[in-house]
């Protein structure tokens, strides 16, 4: 699992770190980490042309002293201090000791266009908004020029503990993050910004419990998904319900249902207009006109993928006493009243647009400010909030538990009925007994994941992606 620490948690183990260090240890670890990376990507040190963007802070430390360490094994560094009546004095000494060069503002585009790589050592985790004026040329220059951009611990510009980017930001192409990932460099918009990101460990011990984000992996995928145990009947695998699809959107129900068959659910049980289209596509499910309530029994339903404006069946579904996951138009549907006084636990799943109408704000908000807008609707339906998105993000109501983010997803996803697949499939996760933070999580990494294995680099429809779902499954239980 990789784990994401707000800035204060890595300040105070910062502190207590250096307490029992000598002095400048720690920037020494993050610099020669940052050295290391720097030189991966040149492939050859010698005779490079480094330039180095260097701030006021020890993020502009961290930038000088591995700019010397490149110094030292043959690069031409030069740095151009951003505000020279404040640069890190021991980085810049230490710069000058190993040979390299200090140069103004002024002449720092034309440095830049003749670099092989710029080090982004502007700001950190002491950055307050966007970049300041007078680095805004520099960066544009870097983002033109066909050197690497390396960001120090961040892209500068972007906000380390909310992934949103207010003004001008650098654009990385890697980022080395000392002692923890930062939430901005696993969540959109930031985390675009970032690159590829590379953690290096400068000994920081973090308090276990207190993560901003979890990102799950392969196997921590692997530890929640259901096994049939040899007694197992399908009944004990746990049914799913879906009510969903109309007469105007039957395929919604033929995609949730196709997301259901593969995620683990014993049986499907689908209830709607639309049973002849299901039936057509998947014989196996059982279907009903009876309306959810006398469907028979099922551990949890999915509603609202294609439901149109039948809000009767959306509120029947919240009445029951099973786990419920929401999606859609379901989600218009439903009153948020009705959605608190539920006793047994509920899962939202919109997208950016569907949580922006929720929430009354326009989608743009959602998407630059994603994490406050998932903890935001968490907190007022006491549901688990499941956002799409490039980065998916699962908030629970209850505070202090990590907003777990999903970043197996591509672009590929973007298709029609995908998010019906999807929903099929975390419904039928909750059906078998996840949490509904889990069989969200879970449910998306398969999701994306299989997005991936069925696009592999081309268009691909929802149905192709249900049809993906096993070999994701398969893929994350063998590691
Ligand atoms: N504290 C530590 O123990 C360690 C810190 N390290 C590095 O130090 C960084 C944090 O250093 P600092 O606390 O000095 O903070 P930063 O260097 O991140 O930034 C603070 C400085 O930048 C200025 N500033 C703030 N917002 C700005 C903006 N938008 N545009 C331009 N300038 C801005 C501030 O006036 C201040 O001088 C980390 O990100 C990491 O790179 C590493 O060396 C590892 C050890
Ligand atoms: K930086």
């Amino acid at each position: 699992m990789r784990t994401a620490y707000s800035v204060e948690t890595v300040r105070a183990a910062e502190r207590e770190l250096m307490a029992r260090l000598p002095e400048g240890a720690l920037m020494q670890r993050a610099a020669a980490g940052l050295a290391a990376a720097c030189a991966d990507l040149l492939g050859r040190v010698y005779g490079r042309r480094v330039v180095l963007l260097v701030g006021s802070g020890d993020n502009g430390g961290d930038a000088l002293h591995a700019g010397a360490r490149l110094a030292r094994r043959g690069a031409g560094v030069t740095a151009v201090p951003l505000s020279p009546e404040r640069v890190h004095e021991g980085g810049l000494a230490a710069l000058r000791r190993a040979g390299g060069s200090v140069a103004g503002v002024a002449g720092a585009e034309d440095l830049i266009e003749r670099a092989d790589l710029v080090v982004d050592g502007i700001v950190g985790i002491g950055g307050k908004g966007g970049l300041r004026a007078e680095a805004v040329p520099l960066t544009e220059a870097a983002a033109r020029a066909r050197a690497a951009v390396v960001a120090v611990d961040l892209p500068s510009g972007v906000d380390a503990d909310t992934g949103e980017v207010h003004g001008a930001a650098v654009r990385a192409d890697l980022t080395v993050t000392f002692g923890t990932h930062k939430p901005g460099l696993l969540v959109d918009p930031a985390r675009e910004y970032a690159g590829s990101v590379r953690l290096v460990d400068i000994g920081l011990e973090l308090p276990g419990g207190s993560a901003q984000l979890e990102a799950l992996q392969h196997a921590d995928v692997a530890a929640l998904l259901p096994v049939p145990a040899p007694e197992s009947d399908k009944y004990r695998r746990g049914v799913v319900g879906i009510a969903a699809g109309s007469a105007r959107y039957p395929g919604a129900a033929v995609l949730a249902v196709a997301g259901a068959l593969r995620g683990g659910a014993g049986a499907v049980r689908y209830v709607g207009p639309a049973a002849d289209a299901v039936i057509a596509r998947f014989p196996e499910t059982l279907v009903s006109d009876q309306g959810p309530r006398r469907a028979g029994r099922v551990q949890a339903w999915v509603v609202g993928p294609g439901a149109g404006d039948d809000a009767d069946t959306v509120n029947e579904v919240l009445r029951a006493e099973v786990p419920v996951l929401v999606d859609a138009d379901g989600l218009r549907l439903a009153e948020a009243g009705a959605v608190r006084r539920r006793a047994a636990p509920t899962l939202m799943t919109p997208h950016a647009g569907e949580a922006a109408a929720l929430l009354g704000v326009s989608r743009e908000e959602v998407e630059g400010a994603r994490l406050a807008a998932v903890r935001e609707l968490a907190g007022r339906y006491g549901a688990t909030v499941l956002l799409k998105g490039s980065t998916t993000l699962v908030a629970d109501a209850a505070d202090g538990v990590p907003v777990r983010v999903n970043a197996t997803g591509t672009g590929w996803l973007a298709t029609a009925g995908s998010g019906d697949v999807l929903s099929g499939l975390a419904g039928s996760l909750l059906a078998a007994g996840l949490s509904t933070r889990d069989a969200a999580s879970a449910g998306a990494y398969l999701h994306g994941l299989a997005g991936r294995f069925a696009a592999d680099g081309a268009p691909v429809g929802a149905l192709d992606v249900a049809g993906a779902v096993p070999g994701a499954w398969r893929d994350v239980v063998s590691g």
